[in-house]
């Protein structure tokens, strides 16, 4: 699992490093990480290649100018462009300027001639979109860009951009990952992140957004055991579909029977089209007639009228686990009494895209992780906010994101791919914030394989979820001793 700290929580741990370690030294092992990213970046041939700096006002722009001074001692052609010339780091400047670099305030030309620019305009103290001179540099960048601890412009605890910003090719970072590393927009235009470490683990408290790696979902995935039957590995139940919807049931239920080998149950007025596209499934037309099960999903293409409302009903007081989706969570935000029925504790994920968390929590807004909290805190369950980065956010405060590589899974009905495959999940007994989480991967990376650069339909994605799943299985192997 890779940990993510927000600012506040790096600035305390930095502060209490710094109490025990020499002045300056931090600042130098982080540009000495920097420097050696743009010399792999550079590569083949440093001597000679030309480096531009954009230095900012503060530290940031001081992790630029030592590295600039580790550059230049390699034969690197290094010019510095001061954007706050009264406020450049003086040790890093003087630094620098011995080492033989240009420093200048006029970049435009400095800019357009580089090999590399090293974006130090602003880092962990960012606030706000990029101001109007850095941003006119910034435009006329078409060398790769290699961001010190953040790109520029891009707001730290949220990853949203405002206005101008950087995008940078590859990030350096310093002791942790920032929440923008993994949010959205940020993540995008991070590009490839490194991490170097400047000794800040020990100072480092408990993460505030863990990322899964795909070895740890390949770990969480359920397997079944030599005396596991069909009923042990938990049965999945699905109320999903409509006269009208009748898709998002067959897309929902195929998940859950792809995900795991546990037995999946549906129920609705979908019953023939499930029974023809996946004849393993036990559709009954009524909840009723439904068997028991470990854990309903329910929502997709339903309907909000009366009938959704007494199956909704029907669901919450089985206590047993739910995931709502779709006209569930509907449902939810228009009957507020429907939670009462939902015994205390058992587990429970919903799992809105924007609008549907609006009408149940108000508007996400910027902060995506903040709002995931609110919403889950409130409900007492388990907030999976769909997007391009997905937060999954717990009741005790636990969360997690899952950022995504593109945009393809963004197609109608891969929501309800992502339901069942929660469902299935939450049936086999994993904790309902890992069960999202590791759903949420596996839903990403099936979208990747399926779309392999191309759009496809949220039936494709769904034919890849057996693939997605060996490939996460397969990275936990080579993992494990
Ligand atoms: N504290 C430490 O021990 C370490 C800090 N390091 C570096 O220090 C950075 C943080 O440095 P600072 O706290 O000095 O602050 P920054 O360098 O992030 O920002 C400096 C100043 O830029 C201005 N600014 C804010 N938003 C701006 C915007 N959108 N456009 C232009 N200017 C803007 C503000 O006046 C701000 O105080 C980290 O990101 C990292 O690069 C590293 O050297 C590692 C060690
Ligand atoms: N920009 C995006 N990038 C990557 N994945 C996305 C993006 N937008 C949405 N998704 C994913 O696509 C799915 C869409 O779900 P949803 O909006 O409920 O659609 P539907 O109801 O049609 O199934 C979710 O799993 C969501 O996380
Ligand atoms: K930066």
């Amino acid at each position: 699992m890779k940990g993510v700290w927000t600012t506040d929580h790096v600035r305390e741990a930095e502060n209490r490093l710094l109490a025990r370690v020499p002045d300056g030294s931090l600042m130098r092992k982080a540009a000495f990480g920097l420097a050696t990213v743009a010399l792999r970046m550079l590569d083949p041939g440093v001597v000679g290649r030309r480096v531009t700096l954009l230095v900012g006002a503060g530290n940031n722009g001081g992790d630029a100018l030592w590295a600039g001074a580790f550059l230049r001692r390699r034969g690197v052609a290094v010019t510095a462009v001061l954007l706050a010339p009264d406020r450049a780091h003086p040790e890093g400047l003087a630094a620098l300027r011995k080492a033989g670099g240009r420093v200048t305030t006029e970049g435009h030309d400095a800019v357009r001639r580089a090999d590399l620019v090293i974006d130090g305009i602003v880092g962990l103290s960012a606030r706000g979109p990029l101001r109007p001179a850095a941003a006119e540099l910034v435009e006329l960048i078409t060398a790769p860009v290699l961001a010190v601890d953040l790109p520029s412009g891009v707001e730290p605890d949220t990853g949203v951009v405002n206005g101008p910003a950087v995008t940078a090719t590859a990030t350096v970072t310093f002791g942790c990952h920032k929440p923008l590393h993994v949010l959205g927009e940020g993540a995008k235009r991070s590009g490839e992140v490194h991490l170097v470490d400047i000794g800040l683990g020990p100072e480092l408290g408990e993460p505030d957004i863990t990322v899964l790696e795909p070895a740890d979902v390949g770990r969480l995935w359920p397997v079944p055991g030599p005396s596991d039957d069909k009923y042990t590995q938990g049965v999945t139940g699905v109320a999903a579909g409509s006269a009208t919807y009748p898709g998002a049931a067959v897309l929902a239920a195929g998940a859950a029977t792809l995900a795991t080998s546990g037995m999946v149950r549906y129920t609705g007025p979908a019953a023939d089209p499930i029974r023809a596209r996946w004849p393993e499934v036990v559709a009954t037309g009524s909840i009723g007639d439904t068997g028991r099960v470990q854990a309903w999903v329910i929502g997709p293409g339903m309907g909000t009228g009366p009938g959704g409302r007494d199956v909704l009903t029907q669901v919450l007081e089985a206590g047993v686990a739910v995931c709502a989706d779709a006209d569930a969570i509907t449902l939810l935000a228009n009957h507020k009494d429907l939670w009462d029925l939902r015994e205390p504790g058992t587990p429970m994920v919903i799992t809105p895209h924007d609008r549907e968390f609006a009408r149940l929590a108000g508007e996400v807004g910027d902060d995506r992780v903040a709002a995931a909290l609110r919403a889950a805190r409130r409900h007492d369950v388990v907030v999976l906010l769909k997007g391009h980065s997905t937060v999954v956010a717990a009741p005790d405060g636990r969360v997690l994101v899952n950022p995504a590589r593109s945009s393809w899974a963004a197609t109608a009905g891969s929501g309800d791919v992502l339901s069942g495959l929660i469902g299935s999940l939450l049936a086999a007994g994993l904790d309902p914030w890992l069960a999202a989480g590791c759903a949420a991967a596996a839903h990403e990376l099936a979208g990747e394989l399926a779309a392999d650069g191309a759009p496809i339909p949220a039936g494709s994605l769904l034919s890849e979820v057996p693939n997605a799943i060996r490939v996460l299985r397969a990275a936990a192997a080579s993992v494990s001793p």
